[in-house]
């Protein structure tokens, strides 16, 4: 069972932005998703729990190591897929894996070659192992990017927005490779999809403004809004008007028709419905501004 125990994490920017705001958050093994708007900081966190950048002050240990100040040892267990993944120009799916495998401390020859060939049947690239990685499509530069994330049986796995961009079937097949990661990893999968963390996780957390606002199940976040959720099919033009009276938490179009979701212990006016809360209903309630200033 693997753990990683994040206290009082704080980073600000050159700039002034505060991307991390005394951050404390507990994350056992297993898949936990880490779900905020644009902006929350979860790239921030992401980096910083990858070393690579050191907070302004806080502490971070995984199975009891200091890793901001042990940052080689975690390196050598870490598995990391960021946001943008960028390769040389030329290289190929092949030469990527092998070059990451020495990084990563492999130096016998033979073992490598296995590593390598092992992850590329695994990740399904086998058959284009010769081709430069820039000619990959954005599905095929994220299945390149989870093997060489899954390099020397890493103990924590961090994905930075992984399926951002990727078609269903893709998606799909990125959802199987990490659900195949060993049971004693902590894998972490930060996202503003909130369908990647329903289908995925068993723990999550909510990120808004460098503060966590919610941990725990989706099951048991959903619970928290059990019976809250109201739901009415109105006019687009109508809707500064709801959104004036009423405690709206999201509009979506569906069908052609717009949506509304309102948060209110009983009917809040004719023509709406109760409905049961899902994870984005969650989600938005834990990061609209609306609500929080309740
Ligand atoms: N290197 C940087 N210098 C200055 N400001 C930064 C830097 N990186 C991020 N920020 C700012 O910090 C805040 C958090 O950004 P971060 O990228 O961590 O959020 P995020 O949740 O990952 O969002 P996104 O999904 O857009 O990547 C934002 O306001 C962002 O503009």
């Amino acid at each position: 069972m693997s753990n990683l125990i994040i206290k009082n994490l704080t980073k600000t920017y050159p700039n002034g932005v505060k991307a991390l705001d005394n951050l404390s958050l507990e994350i056992n093994s297993g898949m936990f998703g880490l779900l905020g708007p644009n902006g929350a900081g979860k790239s921030s966190l992401m980096r910083t729990l990858a070393t690579l950048q050191i907070p302004d002050s806080g502490s971070i240990t995984l199975n009891g190591t200091d890793i901001i100040n042990e940052s080689e040892q975690l390196r050598r267990v870490l598995g990391y897929l960021p946001q943008e993944f960028g390769v040389y120009p030329k290289i190929t799916a092949e030469d990527l894996l092998d070059h990451m495998a020495i990084l990563k401390g492999i130096t016998n020859k033979k073992e490598r070659t296995e590593t390598v060939n092992y992850l590329l049947q695994k990740v399904n690239l086998y058959e284009k192992r010769k081709k430069a990685v820039k000619s990959f499509s954005g599905g095929m530069k994220q299945r390149i990017g989870i093997a060489q994330a899954l390099i020397g049986d890493p103990k924590l796995i961090i994905v930075d927005e992984p399926t951002a961009g990727l078609d269903p079937g893709e998606r799909n097949r990125f959802h199987n490779l990490l659900a195949d990661v060993g049971e004693n990893v902590i894998v972490i999968l930060s996202t503003h999809i909130v369908e990647d963390v329903r289908e995925l996780c068993t723990d999550m957390a909510i990120m808004n403004e460098g503060k966590i606002m919610y941990k725990g199940s989706p099951d048991n976040v959903l619970s928290e809004l059990d019976g809250l959720v109201w739901q009415k099919t109105i006019a687009r033009k109508d809707i500064d008007e709801y959104v004036k009276n009423f405690k709206v938490i999201s509009n979506k179009m569906v069908s052609g028709k717009t949506v509304i979701h309102v948060l209110s212990t009983s009917s809040p006016a004719e023509g709406f419905t109760q409905v049961e809360p899902d994870l984005e209903d969650v989600f938005f309630a834990k990061t609209s501004a609306n609500f929080l200033s309740e």
